[in-house]
């Protein structure tokens, strides 16, 4: 299909939903659906979201303020939503390029190597937020 055919058919096909009064709907439902599909099959994502729930577990039973709650929310989703971008890509390249070549080496490096950064400024404030009060609940213990 050309571009041009491709865009009139996905213009109709979008009119076709709002005269159905559907558009909302059906929108977050492939939302919904592309996070289903991530987590089914993305072993990093589900990693990712076992740890956040841990983080949030955690968090529960220390007292944090609600800027350190905002920042904790923040850490995880940013860490979860660059890891989304990372399969994305990863899945985009294997659809272009599935033979081996440098640049798919390149981008794929650098997609893991941005999930990597968001985890490390994850880790830096969970242990800015969590230390001192670990280190406090601990010398209460002993
Ligand atoms: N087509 C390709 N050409 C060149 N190198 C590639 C190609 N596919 C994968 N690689 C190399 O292999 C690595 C792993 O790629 P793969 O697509 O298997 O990701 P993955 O193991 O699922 O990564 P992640 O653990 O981040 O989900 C890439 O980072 C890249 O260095």
């Amino acid at each position: 299909m050309t571009r041009k055919r491709c865009l009139v058919v996905k213009k109709k096909f979008s009119e076709s939903l709002v005269l159905k009064g559907k558009r909302k709907k059906i929108g977050f439902s492939y939302a919904w659906k592309g996070l289903r599909d991530i987590y089914k099959n993305e072993l990093n994502f589900r990693i990712h979201l076992v740890a956040a729930l841990l983080v949030v577990i955690v968090s529960i039973f220390l007292p944090l303020s609600a800027l350190e709650w905002v920042l904790i929310i923040f850490a995880i989703g940013f860490v979860l939503v660059v890891e989304i971008i990372n399969s994305i890509i990863e899945r985009m390249m294997d659809y272009l390029k599935p033979e081996y070549h440098p640049t798919v080496r390149f981008i794929k490096d650098a997609a893991a190597g941005a999930v990597l950064v968001t985890a490390i400024v994850a880790v830096l404030i969970g242990i800015i937020i969590f230390l001192p009060k670990l280190y406090v609940l601990l010398s209460a213990l002993l």
